[in-house]
């Protein structure tokens, strides 16, 4: 569905994208995450036509994104990063106004649009105002905005941002039933656990070039190695930061008020072998979990090799 090769964009001096190549086969969920202005947003506006890359080709289901902009737009939706409502308008009315731009006849409209309202959990919301509705429900009217026209693509540029777990449940069921419809989607992000939950492939992007391509499974086994824990323990934090200083696979402490974080180079195995241990020298637990880790703290580590190549 997507076809990238050698792809670059320069915006004067600046190369936001240095020669990506990526392939997207249909119908896969692909979640694109790299930290802020690893050149995600760039990618994405490209294929959805509204950026030229300087060079290199972009395919959407073998059209090229440049030579035949009008059939590409027909094949995509797209969610930009920023709210594209119109406050002034109710739900239903938002969605008449993108299906007609797309040509599509009032009665098909009639039909189409509850069953899209219904799709992204708003039909009790169909008559609100936009400007009366939450930032989830935001979200959801944008993503039923890209689908009037029934695209075979979807991309969408940080359609979880802001939003709180419940509403990152929802989103990511609606992407489940999009999915299920055989929709192809991409999805970026900054924070990998809120893709990690939805898609099928991940894509990382760092600097302008892709680092790393596959599976979910192989690429959060390869995040594991940096995973960081954290622990916190009755009243003896700075015991146990002493106790862990000098273990096996522990690479790095930090102590502050949250308690201790653990940059821990081990796998599952040995994180319960830490945790045992623990136990066992009487450390009295209230937590020991793997923090959220952001993904440019881990991409800084993960990456640390590369900065020679800029
Ligand atoms: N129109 C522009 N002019 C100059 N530089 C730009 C322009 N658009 C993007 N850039 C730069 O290109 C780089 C990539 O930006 P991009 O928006 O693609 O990043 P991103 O990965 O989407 O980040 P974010 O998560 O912050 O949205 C950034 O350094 C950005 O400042």
């Amino acid at each position: 569905m997507i076809e990238i090769r050698a792809l670059s964009k320069q915006f004067g001096t600046f190369h936001a994208l240095k020669a990506i190549d990526l392939t997207i086969r249909k119908g896969t969920v692909f979640g694109f995450v790299g930290p802020n202005g690893a050149g995600k947003s760039t990618t994405m506006s490209i294929l959805a036509t509204l950026l030229a890359p300087t060079s290199g080709i972009a395919k959407v289901d073998g059209i090229d994104v440049t030579q035949n902009p009008e059939a590409v737009r027909k094949k995509i939706g797209y969610m930009p990063d920023f709210f594209g409502v119109y406050d002034r308008f109710k739900a239903t009315e938002y969605l008449h106004f993108y299906g007609a731009s797309y040509g599509i006849p009032k009665a098909e409209r009639n039909k189409l649009i509850p069953q899209l309202l219904q799709l992204v959990n708003l039909t009790d919301k169909k008559d609100a105002y936009v400007d009366t509705l939450s930032r989830g429900m935001k979200q959801r009217l944008c993503l039923a905005r890209c689908l009037v026209h029934d695209p075979d693509l979807l991309i969408l540029d940080e359609p979880a941002s802001g939003l709180d777990p419940r509403a990152r449940i929802e989103m990511r069921e609606i992407l489940k039933e999009l999915k299920e419809m055989g929709k192809t989607i991409i999805i970026s992000s900054h924070i990998l656990p809120e893709l990690a939950e939805m898609v099928d492939e991940i894509g990382v992007i760092e600097h302008g070039r892709m680092v790393a391509h596959g599976n979910v499974q192989e690429i959060q086994s390869r995040l594991r190695v940096k995973r960081i824990l954290l622990i916190r323990t009755a009243g003896r934090d700075a015991e146990a930061e002493e106790y862990m200083a000098n273990r096996p696979h522990v690479n790095r402490i930090l102590r502050d008020d949250k308690g201790i974080h653990v940059h821990f180079g081990g796998q599952d195995e040995e994180q319960s072998e830490l945790l045992h241990d623990l136990i066992g020298h009487g450390f009295r637990l209230i937590s020991f979990s793997e923090a959220q880790t952001n993904l440019e703290d881990v991409f800084l580590e993960i990456t640390r090799g590369n900065e020679g190549d800029e």
